[in-house]
């Protein structure tokens, strides 16, 4: 049996539960009916809902085998885990800001400043790794509120949109530490469980596949040759060929072909000028190597 701990609420809720029904594994019944634990189409496979800021301890000390959390909390946490795979969502930026009317510039500006922060260890880290000595004041929330109360002279804080730091009359200055959500594995479990592997490759194919699209595409035979020219470097196409319609003289062949999606732009303008026709792009939901 694997268990899986993922975050019961909050911002990577959703995304998470996403990521498990493109994996082909949905979970049946969310944490919104307050349930503790859910299964998965595997029965091998359970989940276990918890507060992302405990999953790494969970996943540490073997009460989960697996967990899915953001790195700024795996690493405020210092747990001793195996980071499989960045799941590249969640994106958060832990940022030194200060009062926007303040002098400082930098983060040397602050030596023997106090500085307010829900993360003090990786607060401490980034001081020490530039030399810089600070008071550091660990808060539980509202983080923003303390330079303008006298508690604290700059803080360290999530920010992701820059909204909150702006009503509250802050200006970032740097970043601390960048984080996504991973997927993390005990250390013990990974030696002994061969499925948390199979795991990985399937969030790592949905990963894949969000970054490609399916090309399909009727092309005309003589145009065939110069259509292929336009799909370099990717696998495929596949070329079949389309049942003759009494309309039409030249014979047709269907095209598929699957391409970056950052490409797909300049590839259809492309096809369509050496004489692709009903080109469709469709999104592909994995893609295993
Ligand atoms: N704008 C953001 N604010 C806070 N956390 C964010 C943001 N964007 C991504 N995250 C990530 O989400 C994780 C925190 O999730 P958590 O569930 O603890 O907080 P939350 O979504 O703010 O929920 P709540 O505070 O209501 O419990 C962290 O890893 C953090 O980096
Ligand atoms: O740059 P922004 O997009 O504005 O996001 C950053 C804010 O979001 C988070 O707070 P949250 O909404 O989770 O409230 P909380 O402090 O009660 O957890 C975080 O603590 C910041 O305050
Ligand atoms: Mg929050």
């Amino acid at each position: 049996m694997i268990r899986i701990a993922i975050p019961n609420k909050g911002r990577l809720y959703e995304p998470t539960i996403s990521i498990f029904k493109d994996a082909g594994l949905p979970i049946s019944g969310g944490a919104e009916s307050r349930k503790l634990f859910a299964k998965t189409t595997d029965p091998d496979i359970h989940i276990l809902f918890a507060r992302a800021a405990d999953i790494p301890e969970y996943v540490q000390d073997g009460a989960a085998d697996v967990g899915i959390t953001g790195m700024d909390l795996i690493t405020e946490r210092g747990a001793n885990v195996e980071a499989l795979l960045d799941l590249k969502f969640g994106r958060a930026n832990l940022v030194l800001a200060v009062p926007e009317d303040s002098d400082f510039e930098k983060a040397q500006d602050l030596e023997g400043k106090k500085v307010a922060t829900e993360f003090p260890e990786i607060t401490r880290r980034y001081f020490e790794k530039l030399g810089v000595n600070v008071n550091v004041i660990k808060v539980s929330g509202a983080c923003e509120m303390t330079p303008h109360v006298g508690i604290a002279d700059a803080i360290v804080d999530i920010s992701s949109s820059g909204t909150t730091l702006l009503i509250n009359h802050l200006k970032a200055i740097d970043m601390a530490f960048s984080s996504t959500v991973y997927l993390i594995a005990n250390k013990e479990s990974l030696r002994t469980k061969e499925k948390i592997l199979d795991i990985k490759t399937a969030f790592e194919s949905v990963l894949n596949a969000k970054k490609k699209r399916y090309l399909m595409m009727n092309v005309p035979e003589s145009s065939l040759q110069a259509v292929k020219e336009v799909l370099p470097g990717m696998s495929g196409p596949t070329v079949m060929k389309v049942e003759s319609s009494k309309f039409s003289e030249e014979s047709i062949l269907a095209v598929h072909a699957v391409v970056d999606a950052d490409l797909i732009f300049t590839i259809v303008n492309r096809l369509k000028k050496v004489g692709a026709r009903d080109v469709l792009v469709v999104p592909i939901e994995r893609i295993m190597p």
